[in-house]
């Protein structure tokens, strides 16, 4: 049963055109700073719908902001619409098939991310306006989730100074508000130089980097006994080198990720992987530039917020799948395997289940799940200002992150159900804030409280720049 709500209708009135922007956001998939397509798309549906439009937002082409309403707070609801390398795929088939060899897919369901949060501010935009009410929404289409932390550079730039609350969302396995729990991530790039040289007429004049990228991954892998248990490090090659074994390496660079549960941990890490780093230059006689391409902070919690999000959710109940979804959700699970579904169950604290192909009831708000061990830029908006993010189900349940089988399920019915439905949450959740004063002053109390703890300090270093890439010469004017 829905209790009413005044802003849904106005959700219903967009979602047509807020479901086709989600479908041709799927069909253009582009990475990491470079969305300027998905982007220009977003700005269009921005102005189509009638928002004062800031284009390039803290100096990023590809981060785009839309403001609708007058005085009052200011609620943000925040978009994402990168897509993921390697993972294209047809859609509403179970079975992997890409459309193009190696390319990119939106493996994490960020097409549906965007579009739904855009739809939820203009929802609270007509609901402003018909009411009277003061107060002003804004979208943030927001670039390079997937490792840019392209909203930890806009925080810095002071994209978020003036608002008063934050809003978002991640397609989900499951429904119910998203636990306030990721770690803190810093992608740290390692460049050794050495001398090369002919590796066998004159391997004693040669100074290997790749044998200095080598030491310095087996440095790590001890310093790992020796970590909070909650740590992660990994890493990935950037450059071996080159592809000739008689030649003595002269350059090599890895990309490590070091993440930990708080952001003073993060920061211990770092200072200990750069250690090994120089070690592991000065035992090969090689030199290292070591420098931060990108950082994300943990996320911070705000439980009057959760609450408030908890309430829109039980208002509007689960998503209403019909006999068709679950059939195709149901094939997607015949990929899976059982673990894969149990997995699902256990992340959000419920016990495996079966037969159950897609969610379409709310979780508690009390159910204790697994600790989330991935990292996302939300989290630093989530310093700046009270955040709150939901979960829909959008896909199969077991459905694994960053996989073919999401690309497969990010424009099916259930999808473009899921993306209308948590619209609906998300502007429930804006108007309570906007309406009740008493709400938004405990909010902004348990933020306080919050940095009270640990002050926020940006964990990207004040020389560090986004890494943007060109506009592409298709897409110029
Ligand atoms: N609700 C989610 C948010 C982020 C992710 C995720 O996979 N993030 C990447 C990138 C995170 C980053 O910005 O450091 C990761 O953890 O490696 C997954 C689910």
């Amino acid at each position: 049963m829905q209790n009413s709500e005044p802003v849904w209708d106005y959700v219903d009135e967009h979602s047509a055109d807020l479901i086709g922007l989600a479908d041709r956001v799927w069909g253009m998939p582009e990475t990491l700073y470079a969305e300027y397509r998905s982007c220009a798309e977003h700005t269009a549906m921005l102005r189509e719908k009638g928002f004062a439009v800031t284009e390039e937002v803290a100096g990023i082409p590809t981060a785009v902001m839309g403001e609708a309403g007058e005085g009052g707070p200011v609620i943000a609801i925040l978009g994402e619409y990168d897509a993921l390398p390697g993972l294209s795929q047809e859609a509403n088939i179970a079975e992997p098939k890409p459309i193009e060899a190696n390319g990119p897919g939106h493996g994490c369901g960020h097409n549906l991310l965007g579009s739904a949060a855009l739809l939820a501010a203009c929802a609270l935009k007509d609901w402003l306006a018909a009411t009277g009410t003061p107060g002003r929404v804004r979208y943030y289409g927001c670039p390079a989730e997937e490792g840019g932390a392209a909203k930890a550079f806009m925080v810095r730039d002071g994209a978020f100074d003036d608002v008063d609350a934050a809003i978002t969302w991640h397609p989900a396995a499951m429904t119910g508000v998203a636990k306030a729990q990721s770690l803190a991530n810093t992608r740290m790039d390692f460049e050794f130089t050495g001398r090369s040289s002919h590796a066998a007429a004159a391997p004693h004049l040669g100074r290997s980097a790749l044998d200095a990228a080598e030491l310095m991954n087996v440095g790590v892998q001890y310093l790992r006994e020796h970590v909070p248990q909650e740590s992660r490090i990994h890493y990935a090659y950037l450059n071996a080198g080159g592809t000739a074994p008689n030649v003595v390496q002269g350059k090599a660079k890895t990309r490590y990720a070091i993440r930990s549960t708080t952001l003073s941990g993060m920061f211990d890490l770092n200072a200990r992987v750069e250690k090994i780093a120089r070690g592991a230059a000065m035992m090969t006689e090689t030199s290292v530039d070591i420098s931060i391409m990108s950082a994300v902070s943990n996320m911070l919690g705000n439980k009057p917020l959760d609450e408030a999000m908890q309430k829109a959710f039980e208002a509007l109940g689960g998503i209403a799948f019909d006999e068709a979804d679950r059939k195709f959700a149901a094939e997607i699970q015949k990929t899976l395997t059982p673990a894969d579904i149990a997995a699902s169950y256990r992340s959000v604290g419920l016990e495996p289940r079966e037969g159950e192909p897609l969610c379409d009831y709310v979780l508690p708000l009390e159910l204790e799940g697994e600790k989330m061990m991935g990292s996302t830029d939300v989290a630093d908006v989530s310093w700046a200002v009270p955040t709150v993010q939901a979960h829909a189900a959008t896909h199969a349940i077991g459905t694994p992150g960053h996989s073919w089988q999401i690309v497969a399920q990010g424009k099916a019915p259930a999808a473009h159900k899921a993306m209308t439905y948590v619209s609906k949450v998300m502007a429930a959740t804006g108007r309570m804030l906007m309406e009740d004063e008493t709400l938004m002053a405990r909010v902004k109390k348990a933020h306080a409280e919050n940095l009270a703890r640990e002050p926020y300090v940006c964990p990207i270093p004040a020389d560090v720049k986004p890494p943007l890439q060109p506009r592409p010469a298709a897409a110029a004017e």
